[in-house]
């Protein structure tokens, strides 16, 4: 069945700790990263979604990012296991809280590795990044956790950006966009619009025309704009300072099983 519920989780108060693996580390402002956090989720809730918090995870840096640590196709919930060992100790709180919805659930095993950030889901394609967290044979267990239910996985190489979806995401009529100086293989997407920021490549569904982005792609947003779509800008600076963009702060769950 349809639904607009979204996983977020509230900052750690050690997230100025979290990793940095293509970027200079930069000094992250905690108070200002909650700010930024709360009107996130409200832009969320603003625009529909019921936003539903996995148990925080203090001792994990890195634990805003939810979407790393789950991918949902349909109604299962895949828990990831980073290729990053110091994230972890992020799933337990989220196995909890895809379980209480009712999805069915699944796991990435060793020796495979898999962050929900390289996965890019369109229609029933899943674009899964093989770079520094996933590796070949979590690519491989994609594969057999969702080609079952219908869904056709095409491995895409990730090695200039930490995800997948640190390069492209994708519109609502299905066009990938990306940046281009950030991919490593553009031509494995078949309808592919190139965007002139490297955070105009990370947009959020929100529903209809509208698109949750990073403030800090203004010409995207015009682009954007230009094609018809209604952008929606919030500030994310804090969390850009450690590679998360819009996406990485939320799972949408909109085909819950309830
Ligand atoms: N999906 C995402 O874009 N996740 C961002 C994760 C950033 C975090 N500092 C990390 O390196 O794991």
């Amino acid at each position: 069945m349809p639904s607009k519920k979204a996983l977020v989780r509230r900052p750690s108060p050690r997230l100025a700790e979290g990793l940095v693996t293509h970027l200079e580390r930069e000094r992250v402002d905690a108070g200002r990263a909650v700010e930024q956090w709360e009107a996130y989720t409200e832009a969320l809730r603003a625009h529909g979604w019921e936003t539903i918090e996995v148990d925080p995870a203090d001792d994990c840096p890195d634990s805003v990012f939810v979407e790393d640590t789950v991918v949902m196709y349909r109604n299962v919930a895949l828990i990831a296991r980073s290729g990053a060992g110091s994230r972890r100790a992020e799933t337990p709180g989220v196995e909890e809280a895809v379980a209480s919805l009712g999805c069915s659930v699944n796991w990435v095993w060793e020796p495979g590795t898999l962050d929900g950030g390289d996965v890019l889901k369109v229609g029933d394609t899943v674009y899964v990044g093989r770079g520094g967290r996933t590796n070949a044979a979590g690519v491989q267990q994609v594969r057999a956790a969702f080609e079952p239910l219908g869904a056709r996985v095409v491995a895409v190489p990730v090695a200039k950006v930490l995800h997948l979806k640190s390069a492209v995401t994708a519109l609502p009529d299905g066009t990938v966009v990306g940046h281009i100086p950030h991919m490593d293989a553009p031509s494995l997407f078949p309808r592919f619009l190139p965007v002139p920021e490297p955070s105009g490549a990370h947009v959020v569904l929100l529903g209809g025309d509208r698109l949750l982005m990073a403030s800090s792609a203004p010409k995207t947003a015009e682009l954007f704009a230009d094609l018809g779509y209604e952008p929606v800008p919030v500030d994310i600076g804090e969390f850009e300072k450690l590679e998360g963009c819009v996406t990485c702060l939320s799972v949408r769950l909109r085909e819950l099983y309830a």
